[in-house]
């Protein structure tokens, strides 16, 4: 399983006004166990702008967005020693992945991103990722780490988000203000309903408070994952969780990540195509294999890495439509040719594959 786990400043405080250690040593015990079970785990963390106000002395609070990027420009490679200091002790080590709106916005930025998580996940290391607030201006801020943590979920293609926080879970009112308000054990459907429990504006506290989770749990189930949102406090909550244990509030996926996303590749424009010798177009109708460049004669571009482009049989008709993980000159460059050769002709590669089986809808 792939999870992503996003940890809110409530979490990481425990209730004080500190990043509170011997909480970051439990959450990354919880970590380590469930890797070591196998699972794949993303860390999204907040904490950045605590962690500077906490190094500086403790400012007078001051919300102005100035105010917060110097804060977490301060405390970010703070917060990310505490990580490391922390990872070490289960041997376990950290990357750091700071993101913005605009590296999920344009193409070649967010399938940079999903390489460099991919590669860390595959040499075991673990990715922590936080919104690189202090270059974000407001244009460009995702804004919020719940919503971030959505947006990093589909990135990853995630089996599940985890967003631990310091209510129990979603409940029928804030807790704080309504004692008598109970948990929502499971949200079938993200509906204006739900979106109401979240209260009015002002209720929030943290950056969105509920409102924010909600959001990123719409977000996540309509691409497929599952979201659960549960206490940052209970002991193990991440592999009780992994583990299918009833915690917290579980929203459920609409629909299944592969229809979401074949959705997705199906709704794009596609202007470019490439043709296909008998052999690959075979392999792609048939089997659902991957598209290698030798299997293609012909580039019909211009078209962009991360483009959806159209794969034509040899008798001109579309067999598959998919997303290209090489511009079209560079395909030009390697169409016809052994996957091993593609360094050598282009000076880099981005893969064995021209479309990834997993990038492909057949027709
Ligand atoms: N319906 C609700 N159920 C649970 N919590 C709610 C609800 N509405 C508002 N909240 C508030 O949301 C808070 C969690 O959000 P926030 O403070 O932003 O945490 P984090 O730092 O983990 O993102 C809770 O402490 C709670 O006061
Ligand atoms: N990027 C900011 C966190 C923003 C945020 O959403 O905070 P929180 O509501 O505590 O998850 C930081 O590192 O301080």
């Amino acid at each position: 399983m792939r999870v992503v786990l996003k940890l809110g400043t409530s979490v990481l405080t425990a209730g004080s006004d500190r990043l509170h250690r011997p909480r970051l040593v439990e959450l990354m015990r919880d970590i380590s166990a469930v890797r070591a079970a196998g699972h794949e785990v993303v860390l999204v963390t907040s904490g950045a702008v605590l962690a500077g106000w906490e190094a500086l002395g403790f400012p007078p609070r001051d919300r102005t967005l100035a105010e917060k990027q110097l804060l977490s420009a301060v405390g970010q490679s703070r917060l990310m020693h505490l990580y490391a200091l922390v990872a070490e002790l289960y041997g376990l080590d950290v990357a750091q992945i700071l993101l913005t709106a605009a590296d999920f916005r344009h193409r070649t930025r967010y399938l940079n991103a999903r390489t460099t998580l991919d590669s860390c996940l595959r040499r075991g290391v673990l990715p922590i990722i936080n919104e690189n607030d202090a270059v974000a201006t407001s244009e460009i801020r995702v804004g919020d780490n719940d919503t971030l943590s959505a947006f990093v979920a589909n990135l990853a293609e995630a089996d599940l988000l985890v967003i631990l926080t310091d209510a129990p879970g979603l409940y029928t009112a804030d807790p704080r203000t309504h004692p008598d308000a109970t948990l929502i054990p499971v949200v079938e459907r993200v509906t204006p309903d739900v979106w109401a429990l979240a209260g009015g504006a002002g209720s929030h506290r943290g950056t969105g408070g509920m409102h924010t989770k909600i959001q990123a749990a719409e977000i996540a189930t309509r691409a497929g994952t599952p979201v659960v949102v549960a206490p940052g406090d209970a002991p193990e909550a991440l592999r009780r969780l992994v583990a299918g244990e009833a915690l917290g509030t579980r929203f459920l996926e609409n629909g299944t990540r592969l229809e979401a996303r074949k959705r997705w590749i199906l709704a794009e424009i596609a202007p470019g195509s490439v043709e296909l010798d008998e052999g690959a177009a075979r392999a792609v109708r048939e089997r659902g294999g991957s598209l290698l460049p030798a299997g293609i004669h012909r580039v019909n571009g211009p078209f962009e890495r991360g483009h959806t482009v159209r794969l034509l049989g040899p008798g001109g008709q579309e067999v598959a439509r998919g997303l290209t993980r090489y511009p079209s000159s560079d395909l030009a460059l390697i169409a016809g040719r052994h996957s091993r050769d593609i360094e050598a002709v282009l000076g880099f590669t981005h893969g064995p594959e021209a479309v990834h089986r997993d990038d492909l809808v057949r027709l």
